[in-house]
């Protein structure tokens, strides 16, 4: 079963393919780096794969085509993080994560008891259980964004798809966050995450989807996709590529000469 299956997936907007003609499919137990310049199309492709955009083509989820599945029937399915990591509530934080149990709220048979260990292991897993009862719109940047993993984790779908899940995290929970992604697949569950950072890319995703100027260019494993013609071309960059302790290393080093 594909956890997503879209084709010939169409964006237009004033006149423009936002998104041209792309295909993506993502079965179970990977962890999928969609990456490209700014302005590529990433956030579009994401949203038109959640149906949150109107789009031409066909998206499927766990095989199901989506413009047929009820909102809750999608929230079971595919969690979605958004670039912008507004909270302007002034909850606990606890809720906040909470509120990712939503689309399960009627059926545990344990009553909350279930659903409250999954809120809680969700906030140890992004390490924001010693901000529990702190009022959400109090946080930090980087502790707002691990908040709202943690509630995306507490939906516990198949899928999550994030955008740009890194921005505003330190080095340490850059990793802890990748670290954390990874750990989900070995339970069959599966990531598409945009993502600039090409040293990150390289060494925690499964696959690498590269998009520019709206149709993906490249797709495959990390070392098939992160080579230096590919680079140049899609980046205008040229990078230094190597190897240390747990995996390839990746960083653009400057711009390729025009
Ligand atoms: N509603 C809109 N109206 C006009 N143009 C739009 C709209 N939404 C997106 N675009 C344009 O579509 C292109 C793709 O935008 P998108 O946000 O998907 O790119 P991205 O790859 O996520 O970029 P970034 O890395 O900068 O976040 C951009 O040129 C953007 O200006």
């Amino acid at each position: 079963m594909m956890l997503l299956g879209a084709e010939n997936l169409t964006v237009r907007i004033g006149g423009r393919a936002i998104i041209d003609n792309v295909a993506l499919s993502v079965g179970h137990g990977e962890l999928v780096g969609l990456i490209g310049p700014n302005g590529a199309g990433k956030t579009t492709l994401l949203k038109a794969c959640l149906g949150l955009i109107r789009a031409a083509g066909d998206v499927q989820l766990m095989d199901r085509p989506l413009a047929r599945m009820t909102p809750l029937e999608r929230a079971r399915a595919v969690a979605y993080l958004p670039q912008d990591h507004e909270i302007a509530w002034a909850v606990a934080v606890r809720h906040i994560v909470g509120l990712g149990r939503q689309p399960w709220r009627d059926c545990s048979a344990f009553g909350d008891y279930a659903g409250g260990q999954i809120v809680a292991r969700a906030m140890a897993r992004m390490g924001v259980e010693g901000l529990a009862e702190r009022r959400a719109n109090t946080l930090s940047g980087g502790e707002r964004a691990r908040v709202l993993i943690a509630r995306a984790l507490a939906q516990a779908t198949p899928l999550l798809i994030a955008d740009e899940p890194v921005a505003g995290l330190d080095p340490a929970h850059q990793i802890a966050l990748m670290e954390v992604f990874a750990s989900l697949l070995n339970e069959g569950r599966s990531v598409v995450c945009s993502l600039h950072d090409l040293g990150l890319a390289a060494r925690w995703c499964t696959r690498l989807v590269v998009l520019s100027q709206g149709c993906v260019v490249a797709d495959g494993p990390p070392s098939a996709v992160l080579r230096p013609e590919i680079l140049r071309r899609v980046y205008g960059v040229e990078a230094f590529f190597g190897h240390a302790d747990g995996g390839p290393v990746v960083m653009a080093t400057g711009l390729s000469k025009k």
